[in-house]
């Protein structure tokens, strides 16, 4: 974001050089400046702003001899403009009243408001519910390399959650694409290097370059402990050097732009290569997992299986599919819980309906702690906490043996019922009996304090209602006794004052009437007078009610700091209150889906029966067709299946489908869920790999060709004996022979040196010999018949290679003008008959192409020549016979 251009603050008003400050601090922000009730912008930020915005731009005042070019929003409406401002990239430091014009006044007449900046909004930095995604994480990620390691640090500040991942410079890109991040945080030394770019590119988010300073070693060990309020890092375990750095880096951030304010962050939750499955951001964008490839929700894998109640729930649930497990143990803990609530459908309905009325716990204590929050959070704590306690006593009248009772739902159970912890349940306490019914978001909007909690705020708060009784009272005494009809009214500027129409007002101007109506205010038709017993009465009720505004105001950060100190415990319940939700809507999904158990082991084996592809197959149901369940076995080691399977099939018969229902299988299981299958037993996949389709990569500047063959070579080059890889028709972007060369060399490379599990859809149905030739290769196909002169597509998955291609059937089937579909079958049987076995590649020296060429030892016999000849004693034409002895040997 460029800077404003520099403006000479000389000669500036009072309030302009307060604003020139403030600007000069946050020159690369939007300063939003209050002035009132509205936020305003000034000169550059303003055109840009409304620009942005699509507000009006004006002037205000002038500096220099120039009008202020400047735009506002009003206070009250800012959230929406702040969000629109920073989808389009913008940052925005908010610059706050930090006392009223009284409180200035009281320092001198000339004194102006003290204004101060209180936060910058960035893209990972928001906690608002407005501005964010109820179901969707927003994380603030940064990087940071050291010593040949990478960590990627994240922290959602919406509900205070941190993690670290340690990595190679190599993995940056599957952990950020792990993560989606919406802001980066990257030290500017690491843009020179191409690994960094190549991830940062693919990850998508706001980049916020951060000098490299900060991420060195004692600078960011001192900022973590700082964030943390620790004496050492110790208590983390071990905290690598690059996962220190990535820390300080955020701590580094959250200090400029929260100003301050620490927000209450749980200990940085660690994951390492080995513990979750590598999805890089292709596979994850070509399989669809939490986004189509259109960038929705709705349709991808996340979508459809996504049956939680509340925000938290669904973003827990995204995590555990964005990154799915390693460990067996892990893993099977998931399946336990889910499984408890598969066999307890009455007690998971009854749940889930308790959980609908949780709220978001850990975006409401976010938002206290950060100082943002007002009553409205205070009330959602308390939803969420009774909901805990309800939920707890639900399963307890389950009348469950404790020991069957997975350890996952057992922990989440203790954790969300707050009548387990002394603290919590005070706190509850204290809360539920003080927030009365109607509770404001900010709590300068008062009210929110239950009466009975507070006798000096119950009195003052009489003493206002009685005034107010009082003043009723008064406006039918005052009428009568001055036989001028008349009303008391309140504004802001007059406080209270009697009213009557202009023609009616005369009698209040004489005598006797003047000496109690005391005139304030002429307007074209109405005439404004106070009395002294009115005056005195406007004093009563503005001091009671500042009075109970102020007890209220005391009592609610007394209740803030209350549920601050409780935080831990909060954000835990919170945690468990989204863990029983994905459970249980996982069940839910499972019972749905008719999906079953997955058995996971450590073996090599990936064996599916009656599998589908969830999307697919709601798809397809819509359409009122069925979908063909589908088995596949594959086995890295051989023995069971084989290692790779070679898919051919015509067009449109399904290969694409079973291909990745196979992949999605793994990450479902490796989350923690059940799968669409009959049966599946698979061995952990510690690298999932998809390339699927030939998709342009336009915006990166890549043809179709070279992002399928730099796709291409990340498998190659990074899948181990235990990922599974899904390519499908890769080489199809080039010429025919370069083609098939690709996916030969590729499909031998796999079976032979990465020696992972894969399957591998192609239209090139020569490569069906590589099952004769390679150990551990099947051939497998999707069948189609022709019936009556068209193709049926049965969708069924078998052993053999497909018998042809019925491409021209499928440009029939959608829609080709029959003339060219019948000239196009002239030209195919004329090919198919004229073209003497087109590929001979049973014959193709496979090994021997692969072998080293012998190197030739010793000087050629162009070099031994040369060697022999006497240059100078050369004549011209000698030489030129030279040069032609030469040119002959080479
Ligand atoms: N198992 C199935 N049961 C029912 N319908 C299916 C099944 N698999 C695929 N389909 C249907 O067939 C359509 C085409 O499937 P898919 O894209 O997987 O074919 P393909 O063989 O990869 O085609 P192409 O080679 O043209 O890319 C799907 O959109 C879906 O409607």
């Amino acid at each position: 974001m460029n800077a404003s251009p520099a403006i000479d603050p000389a000669g500036a008003t009072p309030v302009m050089a307060q604003y020139f400050e403030a600007k000069a601090r946050q020159p690369d922000a939007l300063v939003f400046f209050r002035m009132g009730d509205f936020y305003e912008l000034f000169f550059e930020d303003a055109i840009r702003a409304a620009a942005a915005l699509g507000i009006a731009q004006t002037f205000r005042g002038t500096h220099g001899g120039q009008p202020i070019p400047m735009a506002g929003v009003p206070v009250h409406a800012a959230e929406a403009y702040l969000a629109k401002l920073i989808r389009a990239g913008f940052k925005v430091a908010v610059c706050e009243q930090m006392e009223n014009p009284a409180e200035a006044r009281k320092r001198g007449s000339k004194s102006i408001v003290h204004r101060d900046v209180v936060r910058i909004v960035t893209p990972g930095t928001l906690t608002e519910d407005g501005l964010l995604d109820a179901r969707g994480a927003n994380r603030l990620a940064a990087i940071a390399l050291r010593a040949g390691q990478a960590a990627v640090a994240s922290v959602e500040l919406s509900t205070g959650e941190v993690e670290c991942l340690l990595t190679t410079p190599a993995g940056l890109a599957a952990a950020l694409a792990g993560l989606q991040p919406s802001e980066i945080l990257v030290p500017d030394r690491l843009f020179a290097d191409e690994t960094v770019n190549t991830a940062l590119k693919a990850a998508g988010g706001v980049v916020q370059p951060m000098a490299a300073a900060l991420a060195e070693p004692s600078a960011s060990e001192a900022r973590v402990k700082r964030l943390y309020g620790v004496d050492t890092l110790d208590g983390f375990g071990g905290l690598a050097g690059a996962e220190v750095a990535a820390l300080g880096l955020i701590a580094a951030h959250l200090e400029m732009t929260q100003a301050g304010r620490i927000p209450v962050l749980s200990p940085p939750r660690r994951a390492g290569e080995a513990d979750v499955m590598a999805i890089d951001p292709a596979t994850r964008a070509s399989l669809e997992i939490e986004r189509t490839l259109s960038g929705q929700r709705e349709g991808s894998l996340l979508g459809c299986i996504d049956r939680t109640v509340t925000g938290a729930g669904s973003r827990l649930l995204a995590a555990r599919l964005g990154r799915p497990l390693l460990d067996p143990a892990a893993i099977e803990a998931r399946l336990d819980a889910v499984q408890w609530f598969v066999e307890r459908r009455r007690l998971r309905e009854t749940l889930r309906e308790a959980l609908k009325g949780a709220g978001d716990m850990a975006r409401a204590l976010s938002r206290l702690a950060l100082g943002r929050g007002g009553p409205r959070d205070l009330g959602t704590l308390v939803q969420g906490l009774k909901s805990g306690e309800a939920i707890a006593a639900l399963a307890a009248g389950e009348n469950r043996p404790l020991a069957e009772t997975p350890a996952e739902i057992e922990a989440a159970l203790t954790a969300a019922d707050p009548s387990q912890s002394g603290a919590l349940s005070e706190l509850l306490a204290l809360l539920d009996t003080g927030l009365g019914p109607d509770l404001p978001a900010q709590a300068r909007d008062g009210g929110f304090v239950a009466p009975g909690v507070r006798a000096p705020l119950d009195e003052a708060r009489a003493l206002r209602d009685d005034s107010r009784r009082v003043i009723a009272a008064l406006e039918g005494r005052l009428a009568a006794e001055s036989g001028v009809p008349l009303k008391i009214r309140h504004n802001a500027v007059l406080g209270y004052f009697v009213e009557t129409t202009a023609n009616k007002a005369d009698p209040l101007f004489q005598a006797p009437l003047n000496a109690t109506f005391i005139h304030r205010q002429t307007l074209a038709s109405q005439v404004r007078f106070t009395t002294v017993e009115l005056a005195d009465l406007d004093a009563r009720i503005a001091q009671a009610g500042e009075r109970a505004l102020a007890i209220e105001l005391e009592t609610f950060e007394a209740w803030r700091q209350a549920a601050c100190d409780q935080a831990t415990a909060i954000q835990a319940a919170a945690r468990a209150l989204a863990t029983l939700d994905v459970d249980a809507g996982l069940a839910e999904w499972a019972e749905d889906a008719n999906a079953v158990r997955p058995q996971i082991d450590k073996s090599l084996c990936f064996s599916a029966e009656g599998a589908r592809h969830s999307v697919v197959e709601a798809a397809v149901k819509r359409a009122g067709d069925p979908f063909t369940p589908n088995d596949c076995c594959l086995d890295g080691s051989g023995e069971t299946g084989p290692r790779l399977a070679i898919v051919t099939g015509p067009n449109m018969a399904g290969k694409s489908t079973f291909l990745r229902q196979n992949a999605l299988l793994a990450v479902l299981a490796q989350a923690g869920s059940y799968v669409p299958a009959r049966s599946l037993k698979l061995g952990v996949v510690d690298r999932l790999f998809s390339r699927v389709g030939a998709g342009d990569d336009l915006a990166r500047g890549r043809s179709t060709f070279m992002a399928e063959m730099v796709e291409t070579a990340a498998i190659l080059t990074q899948a181990t004996p235990r990922s599974l890889v899904i390519l499908d028709e890769i080489g199809r972007g080039t010429a025919t022979w370069d083609g098939l060369a690709i996916a030969w060399a590729a499909a031998e490379a796999l079976h032979d040196t990465n020696r992972c599990r894969a399957l591998f859809a192609t239209h090139y149905h020569e490569l069906a010999v590589l099952e004769e030739r390679l150990a551990h290769v099947a051939n497998l196909s999707l069948k189609a018949k022709e019936w009556n002169g068209d193709l049926v597509f049965l969708h069924e998955a078998g052993p053999g290679p497909a018998d042809r291609s019925y491409g021209v059937q499928v440009a029939k089937l959608a829609g080709v003008p029959p003339v060219v579909v019948a000239r196009a079958r002239q030209v195919l049987e004329r090919l198919e008959t004229e073209s003497h076995s087109p590929v001979r590649l049973e014959g193709l020296p496979l090994f021997e192409a692969a072998a080293p060429q012998p190197v030739r030892r010793g000087p050629s016999p162009v070099e031994e020549a040369l060697k022999a000849l006497d240059v100078d004693g050369m004549s011209p034409r000698e030489a030129l016979e030279a040069l032609y002895r030469l040119k002959g040997l080479s």
